[in-house]
């Protein structure tokens, strides 16, 4: 089975890479694919660059150029929910864009015609992870996870994306990974851990947790590929 794995910044996919062997480098429409065995899977490792185009593009290559069957987004993110916490694993049930925004003509936030708010992560792969937190005894939140083409570092921007989509955390890439993998049919998962929390705070705890809270997801993604 291949399985794509992507992060949006090099320090996000680096602690995937450095447990792989043989590893192979693809240049591949403007970026830098790594393929490699890894048990009885073909993994897929790359970064996107951040925002939503970048992540929209790798996604959409890995599927349509690598055939990957199932991906997941390993990385950090801002939080919203004070039950959130520096370091915290939250998987996506489902995500969101809070930066859509049509509602000049009477839509809600987050929606344009023929979509929809929100896109649900494959619940089978959130099964594996619970059940894998439980065995590991790793603490995993669910939640909902919005996605904008900004770093939010305000705390009434934060308060607002919270209260309009009741979600849960925030990030860049997300939301747009998982319109491309519904889109064309692949089974998606979405885990962050959290680097800061989306407050006038949230540029320096990003520097300071981004490296170990990227860490935390990847340690926790391979638990998942241990049972794939
Ligand atoms: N509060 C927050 N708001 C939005 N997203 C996040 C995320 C998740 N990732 C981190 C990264 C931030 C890009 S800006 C830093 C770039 O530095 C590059 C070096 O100058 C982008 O890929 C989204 C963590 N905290 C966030």
């Amino acid at each position: 089975m291949v399985v794509g794995v992507m992060g949006a910044m090099p320090e996000e996919i680096d602690p995937i890479l450095k447990r792989l062997e043989n590893v192979k480098k693809h240049e591949v429409a403007d970026n830098v694919y790594y393929t490699a065995f890894y048990g009885s899977l073909d993994l897929v490792v790359a970064y996107s660059k951040i925002g939503k185009v970048f992540s929209a593009l790798t996604a959409a290559t890995m599927i349509e150029k690598f055939g990957v069957q199932k991906m997941l987004f390993s990385g950090v993110a801002g939080a919203i929910s004070p039950a959130l916490h520096i370091g915290d694993l939250v998987a996506a049930t489902k995500l969101c864009q809070h930066d859509l925004d049509i509602t000049a003509f009477g839509h809600p936030y987050g929606y344009v015609p023929e979509g929809k708010v929100y896109v649900e992560a494959d619940p089978r792969l959130l099964e594996i992870a619970a059940s894998v937190a439980y065995k590991q005894g790793v603490k995993l939140k669910r939640g909902i996870i919005a996605t904008g083409d900004q770093f939010v570092a305000d705390a009434e921007r934060k308060a607002w994306i919270g209260q309009t989509f009741n979600a849960d955390a925030l990030e860049m890439e997300g939301a747009s990974v998982a319109v491309v993998c519904d889109a064309l049919g692949v089974p998606f998962f979405v885990l962050r851990a959290i680097s800061d929390a989306a407050d006038m705070d949230a540029g320096f705890d990003f520097d300071a947790f981004l490296q170990s809270s990227a860490v935390k997801s990847a340690d926790f993604i391979f638990m998942i590929l241990d049972e794939l």
